[in-house]
């Protein structure tokens, strides 16, 4: 997609509503996701964080029971335009899920995946993308000499970052991760948080999380959310050491949550 790109945010929400039938999950948000920083959405189970989330690159849709009003824009374009095809919103706006989730293949299969969905053949060619994403997702010397054997056979901390690497290979504008460490232990935790650092410098990253020192120790924003309203979205130190609204005071000191 050529753009010329107006502003500085990636995703611009306007007046967004959403329903899941009758229940409304998302009231009147709006807010600007900024390119190239990593935007951290937190709130109490159930407050419309995954639903944000999944709006964003329309994988919302797959519930038949929803139904949304207001605007979101990509690169200024509307998302739910007919022109915006969802295949070509989904190869700028990649997403990696709660729990590591490759594919029963191996290692090279489930990066070069995307890459070969998209028509890409050559072996040499699909050789790069494969080194390059796994070295993007900082996995590649952990598995360079078994890139043959099946993904299922590593680690946890391992399939995310394989995940990330399978994401990275169709070459997105945005990641949204949707708690992507809640699955790992904290050495893997580390690690995936380091590497989602080092992401933002080509990647706008929007990343939903239970945990309140993650989003503090990664994110340059965070958006704080209580049933389905933004209350709160601001820079990150602010948020967390001057909050302006009372409800956000309450969540981040552990008031309720
Ligand atoms: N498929 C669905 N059908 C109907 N209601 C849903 C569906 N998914 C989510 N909801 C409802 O929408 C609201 C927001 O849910 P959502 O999963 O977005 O919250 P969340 O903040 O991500 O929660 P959690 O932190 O527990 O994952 C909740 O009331 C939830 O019950």
């Amino acid at each position: 997609m050529t753009t010329i790109i107006n502003n500085n945010a990636a995703f611009s929400i306007e007046d967004f509503n959403l329903w899941y039938g009758n229940d409304q999950a998302i009231h009147q948000i709006n807010m600007k996701i900024p390119r190239n920083e990593i935007t951290a959405v937190i709130g109490p189970s159930g407050c419309g964080k995954s639903t944000l989330l999944k709006t964003l690159n329309r994988m919302i849709e797959t519930i038949p029971s929803v139904n949304t009003s207001g605007s979101i824009k990509y690169n200024d374009k509307d998302i739910f335009s007919k022109k915006m095809l969802v295949e070509e919103l989904r190869t700028h706006v990649g997403m990696v899920f709660q729990k590591p989730n490759p594919f029963p293949k191996s290692i090279y299969e489930n990066v070069a995946y995307g890459p070969k969905i998209h028509g890409i053949k050559k072996k040499k060619v699909l050789d790069e993308i494969v080194e390059k994403g796994l070295r993007g997702a900082a996995i590649w010397d952990e598995v360079k000499d078994r890139l043959n054997q099946n993904a299922y056979g590593l680690s946890g901390g391992q399939q995310q970052r394989i995940c990330i690497a399978r994401c990275l290979a169709i070459e997105p504008d945005v990641i949204l991760m949707d708690e992507p460490t809640s699955a790992l232990d904290p050495i893997s935790t580390l690690k995936v948080e380091e590497l989602i650092k080092e992401l933002k410098k080509d990647y706008t990253i929007v990343i939903v999380t239970h945990n309140m020192q993650q989003a503090a120790r990664i994110s340059d924003k965070t958006a704080f959310m209580l049933n389905g309203e933004l209350v709160e979205f601001t820079d990150t130190d602010q948020l967390f050491s001057n909050p302006k609204d009372k409800r956000t005071e309450d969540y981040i000191t552990g008031r309720f949550g």
